[in-house]
């Protein structure tokens, strides 16, 4: 078929508006990607700004209860307050070794109660969930989705971006069991509510730690308020045939408090380094977290920022292409519920003298964060007042 995808709506309708995807675009056999795909140089993947080491630092979450207490917390607070990320294992870790370079990026072997098992099924529920034909995935499209809780897709905001992302996704909403099992996925329901249930132990004493360590005591209900909302994202990015020219998701940081994220072993999450996001260019050091198969990558969203008055970092990240095979993400974004009010803790404030964040409600935060296109944490100037 000579479908000329460079011109008029043809290939927005075909990718966005008909469900096909950058999965439907890939299986037409393109030997190029369509001009719409193609990033201004800015926001290109360039290796030359690649740099980073892992530090193994092991820590089992358990010991939080324990006379490590205090060296525990230290870890989790050192990761969150330099890169806002970390990741976790549920084993000893003869982790990765990368040559040392000035750069550390901590992985925490925190245990969690995830088996392998699960981690592995979600991958492959993934993979099967995107190589369905078109039309079985169509029917969560924005408008025609049989509930608000289930939303298929491609790109972040097809509708407002000049430029696509290379990517495909299902996002599922969590309210309850009976809504999962009614409105999801049926084959992605099971799978990603066990993933949920054991993880959610995990997330809580995290942020507990977290916000514990701020000198801030909050009641169960102020911490549902700011914890309660679980969104899980299935993301699918088809292999490119011009990774240099495009990226499977762009600069950003994450809305919400928490996220852990499952990645497959294909590579490229990169993680900015550094606070400087109004200077993009060639300065700048980006940190690939590498797979590393049974672990989960933790990584502080805006909400959580805010919160803690710039504390802890929510950092900008982004994910590169590849041609050589499909990548599989799956995250869970922990976030506030959308009535709960957003701004930083007053023990911090008075502690600091100054707030830099105003306060705002999660709905509001997010409205503007959907309002705009993917580009590093410009988000976050919504809230700010400095
Ligand atoms: O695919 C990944 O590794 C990261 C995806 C991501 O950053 C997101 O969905 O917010
Ligand atoms: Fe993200």
């Amino acid at each position: 078929m000579a479908t000329n995808f460079n011109n008029g709506d043809s290939l927005f309708n075909f990718v966005v508006k008909d469900g096909n995807g950058v999965k439907g675009l890939v299986d037409l056999g393109l030997t190029e990607v369509p001009c719409r795909y193609i990033q201004p140089p800015h926001h290109r993947i360039n290796n030359q700004q690649v740099a980073g080491s892992l530090e193994n630092v092991t820590i089992d979450l358990s010991e939080l209860d324990g006379p490590n207490h205090d060296q525990v917390v230290r870890s989790i607070v050192h990761a969150s307050e330099t890169l806002g990320f970390f990741q976790v294992v549920n084993h000893a870790p003869s982790l990765i070794s990368i040559d040392p370079l000035p750069l550390k990026l901590v992985a925490l072997a925190i245990s969690f109660s995830i088996t392998l098992k699960l981690l592995d099924s979600l991958k492959l529920a993934a993979h099967e969930f995107f190589g369905q034909p078109a039309e079985k995935k169509a029917v969560y499209l924005n408008g025609v989705s049989p509930s608000p809780l289930v939303k298929y897709g491609t790109s972040f905001v097809p509708y407002i971006e000049k430029v696509l992302e290379w990517k495909d996704y299902i996002s599922m909403t969590y309210t309850n069991d009976a809504d999962a099992h009614e409105f999801w996925p049926n084959d992605l329901t099971e799978v990603v509510l066990e993933y949920i249930k054991t993880s959610s132990e995990m997330v809580q004493k995290l942020l507990q730690t977290l916000i514990g360590n701020l000198g801030v005591k909050v009641d169960d209900s102020r911490f549902h308020e700011l914890t309660g909302r679980t969104l899980v994202n299935m993301n699918f990015y088809p292999p490119c045939p011009n990774p240099d020219l495009t990226v499977g998701v762009g600069r950003h940081s994450d809305a919400g408090m928490l996220t852990v994220l499952l990645q497959d072993g294909i590579g490229g999450l990169y993680v900015k380094k550094g606070e400087c996001a109004d200077s993009p260019g060639d300065d700048e050091v980006w940190i690939e977290i590498p797979p590393v198969h049974g672990a989960l990558v933790i990584n502080i969203g805006d909400a959580l920022q805010i919160l803690s008055n710039g504390r802890y970092i929510s950092a900008e990240h982004r994910v590169r292409t590849t041609d050589i095979e499909s990548r599989v993400s799956v995250p869970i974004f922990n976030a506030p519920l959308p009535e709960a009010k957003i701004g930083p803790f007053a023990e911090v404030v008075a502690r600091d003298g100054v707030a830099r964040y105003k306060e705002v409600t999660f709905e509001e935060y997010t409205k503007s964060y959907l309002k705009k296109t993917l580009d590093g944490k410009k988000s976050l100037e919504f809230a700010s007042v400095i």
